[in-house]
């Protein structure tokens, strides 16, 4: 039985900067995640984008942002049971938690922070169906690394963000980049539709809007898609291409966690917003893209905010009736410092521990 004060479902963003603010107040805590590395989305899904609203850094790809998470957990050494899903819940008597995953290794904690995102990573599939034959053979639904795609011919189909943010990334990568939309318009940041747009004039993007990649072929590998347009006197384009990445989003599903007697809205986990991102059980936290409440903004930065609050919580839990005094990470004071970046670091846990 693995024991700890505060138990994690869930590695992402979230998951690992709840180490953190655990941390400072002297809480242990271990993580469980289904897949193997930590990150969540981050790692699994776009370890290479670049993301440009996390407050202080201009932009950061998605995989640096997971390493620096892990430096700055270091000093709390937290434990983690990778590539397990946590399977059920259950309450003992005395308000405590016992958490066993389905390869049944068992974690006991008084209390259970639930940060595990959007549950399983199940991507929208077109309805082409043939596609399954070439999953991995040239159709991707992530792009994990961007470099796969240099010199390649790629089609990207989708109307949202991903789909113009990737397009525009892959147009200075790929030989050539399709990106096909049902619609008209784009449902992306209105900057990265005019920079799709711009890229589209100079010929570096073709664009194929009010159209549907309908079919897809090819022998050992994809090497072809047909493109079916709204408008009847167009018909059908047929491209030579390397790889065609569908990106329509993702389907959250919550898996065992919906079992457990949380009370569930749209497929996410009702929480006490204006005070502790509490569930309707006791002891039960729900943080980060998991949750819902009125305002919920799915953002990394609102994962870290309610990590941040709901610790608070959680301590007065572990140790009832001690009171907490809030202090900034700068207590105890820099001077001293030898200059050096790792020893700065080692001295202000220090002094956040003492
Ligand atoms: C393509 C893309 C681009 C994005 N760009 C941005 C951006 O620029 N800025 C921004 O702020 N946000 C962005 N986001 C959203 C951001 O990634 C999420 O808000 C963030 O990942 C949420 O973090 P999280 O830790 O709450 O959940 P997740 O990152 O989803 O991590 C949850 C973890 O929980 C695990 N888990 C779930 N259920 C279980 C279980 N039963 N047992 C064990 N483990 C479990 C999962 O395996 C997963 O690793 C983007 C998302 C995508 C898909």
């Amino acid at each position: 039985m693995i024991k700890t004060d505060i138990l994690i479902i869930g590695a992402g963003p979230t998951g690992l900067f709840t180490v953190f603010e655990a941390g400072l107040l002297k809480l242990k805590c271990h993580l469980i995640d289904a897949l193997p590395q930590p990150g969540g989305q981050c790692s699994e899904i776009y370890p290479k984008k670049p993301i440009y609203d996390i407050p202080a850094f201009p932009e950061i790809l998605a995989g640096h942002l997971v390493d620096n998470l892990m430096e700055q957990i270091k000093p709390f050494e937290a434990g983690f049971t990778l590539g397990e899903r946590a399977e059920t819940l259950d309450k003992q008597e005395d308000g405590s938690f016992i958490i066993t995953t389905n390869k049944g290794t068992k974690h006991h904690a008084p209390v259970v922070v639930i940060a595990g995102g959007l549950g399983s990573f199940e991507p929208r599939k077109p309805l082409i169906p043939n596609i399954v034959n070439f999953e991995d053979k040239g159709v991707n639904y992530f792009i994990k690394d961007p470099e796969v795609y240099r010199n390649k011919k790629v089609v990207i189909a989708g109307g949202g963000d991903s789909a113009l943010d990737w397009a525009i990334f892959l147009a200075d990568v790929a030989s050539e980049v399709s990106l096909v939309h049902r619609r008209n318009e784009f449902r992306g940041a209105l900057d990265s539709v005019e920079k799709a747009a711009e890229l589209a004039k100079l010929g570096k993007i073709q664009l194929y809007t009010e159209a549907e990649v309908v079919a897809i072929s090819g022998e050992e590998k994809l090497n072809a898609v047909t493109i079916k347009h709204n408008d009847q006197e167009k018909g059908e384009t047929i491209l030579e291409v390397d790889n065609f990445i569908p990106l329509f989003g993702l389907s959250p599903k919550l898996g065992p966690i919906g079992d457990w007697g949380l009370e569930i809205e749209k497929n996410a986990i009702k929480v006490n917003n204006a005070k502790d991102y509490q569930t309707n059980i006791p002891g039960v936290f729900a943080i980060g893209d998991v949750n819902t409440y009125e305002g919920k903004l799915k953002l990394i930065l609102s994962g870290f905010h309610e990590a941040a609050v709901m610790c608070q919580f959680a301590y007065q839990i572990i140790n009832p009736g001690k009171r907490y005094v809030m202090k900034y990470t700068t207590v105890g004071g820099v001077e001293g410092f030898d200059g050096s970046k790792k020893e700065a670091k080692k001295e202000v846990v220090q002094s956040i521990l003492a």
